[in-house]
């Protein structure tokens, strides 16, 4: 008789120790920033302890009688700097910019969905029944605030110190701070390629697309050749690159807000036109990293009277939120890795050689402005110091 061979669970025992630990935070993140958008709470573990938190944006009743359920203290709201200083009508300390979040005390009045939300919300803001007080943030909240963003939510969120048992007994992920802080990176640098077709574009009829996808299962990012740039690469040349970031609005729907739309076309013409090829990677980071919803938002801030840039930041973002290390890892992948870079924008510059591609040279991508974007193209200009033709 032969010896019975290993049970199914041990297999999954043994297989389960051998899974690469990045890909297991990276999934665990993934699931975590679903979770907040459907307004279940999550716990963060650190070196210190656990914080459960729920994001005021998605939060309803259930979600925070959950987080009453888990927590070992009063509930309080977390910020980031430049929405809590709107909020407490004041600036806040330096310090607390550089910690990436503020912390205030959450009367019983606001504990309630729509304070919340307005509390997050500069767009859904209205009066309410009394103002928080600033109270010490707690160790995990700028991890709090980045997991918010990558869910490309309003980062607003209610927090309360628990422990990982609460967590387990009412059935809610737990993630750790280092994980969250280091899932941009761990994403970026797991691209792998996923498909790969011949698409003849109107204006570039050698054009191919090839699909990256990361090891979280999100949301992809696109790589579209036009003519052989991998050929010029290969013999030493380096081909015409373009990092554009999806632009719903100037894209697809011909916007006239910004100047993704001309731009986007005139870089895949002007690639079609040059013996080099080029590379023009869509990037999936709608409206500089925060999100279609977000973007949005912005719009209906600069309506009010904030430009590009003061927009994002009254909504807690960054001006420009986006990762470089994705452009790179994608041209890396389609073996170009020195580039003639089509931008107007240093940082794209200086971000792209920071992760190891080499710009030969910057060309210029400059469109008149439209009459509505003229405002919008000043802001680059001025205040992003976008590079404009001599
Ligand atoms: N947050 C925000 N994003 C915007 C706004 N207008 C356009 N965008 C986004 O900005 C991104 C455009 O970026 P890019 O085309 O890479 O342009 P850029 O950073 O100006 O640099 P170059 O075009 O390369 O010079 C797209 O994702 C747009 O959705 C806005 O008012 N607010
Ligand atoms: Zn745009």
């Amino acid at each position: 008789m032969t010896p019975p061979g290993p049970s199914a669970a041990q297999q999954i025992v043994k297989f389960a120790a051998t899974m690469d630990p990045s890909v297991l935070a990276l999934r665990n993140v993934h699931r975590a920033v679903s979770d907040l958008r459907r307004g279940t709470p999550v716990v963060l573990a650190g070196p210190d302890g656990c914080l459960v938190v729920v994001v005021a944006e998605t939060v309803g009743g259930r979600g925070l009688a959950e987080l009453a359920d888990a927590a070992l203290a009063a509930p309080i709201l977390l910020l980031a700097p430049v929405r809590a200083a709107a909020v407490l009508q004041r600036p806040v300390p330096h310090a607390a910019e550089e910690e990436g979040a503020v912390a205030l005390r959450l009367p019983p009045a606001l504990l309630a969905p729509e304070a919340l939300r307005s509390l997050a919300d500069p767009v859904a803001e209205r009066l309410l029944p009394e103002q928080p007080e600033r109270v010490a943030a707690p160790a995990l909240a700028q991890a709090a605030i980045a997991l918010a963003k990558l869910g490309r939510l309003l980062p607003a969120l209610v927090a309360a110190p628990a422990t990982e048992a609460a967590a387990a007994r009412l059935g809610l992920l737990s993630v750790q701070a280092s994980e969250v802080l280091g899932y941009p990176v761990s994403a970026a640098s797991s691209l792998a390629r996923v498909a790969e077709a011949r698409v003849p574009l109107e204006d570039a009829a050698e054009a191919r697309i090839v699909a990256f996808r990361a090891a979280d299962g999100g949301i992809e990012h696109l790589a579209i050749l036009i003519g052989t740039p991998e050929k010029t690469a290969a013999e030493g040349g380096a081909p015409l690159v373009r990092a554009h970031s999806e632009c719903f609005t100037g894209d697809l729907l011909g916007s006239l807000r910004c100047d993704c739309g001309p731009q986007l076309r005139g870089a895949i013409a002007r690639m079609a036109q040059d013996p080099a090829g080029g590379v023009l990677l869509y990037l999936a980071q709608e409206g500089r990293g925060i999100g279609l919803v977000n973007k949005l938002r912005a719009y209906t801030l600069q309506d009010q009277g904030l430009d590009t840039l003061d927009a994002n930041r009254a909504l807690g973002y960054g001006a420009d939120e986006r990762n470089f290390l994705v452009a790179a890892t994608m041209l890396r992948a389609v073996g170009v890795e020195r580039v003639r870079l089509l931008t107007n924008n240093p940082d794209k510059i200086e971000g792209l050689a920071a992760c190891g591609i080499e710009v030969l040279g910057r060309e210029a991508h400059v469109f008149d402005p439209n009459g509505v974007n003229d405002g919008y193209l000043k802001t680059k200009a001025l205040r992003f110091g976008h590079l404009l033709p001599e």
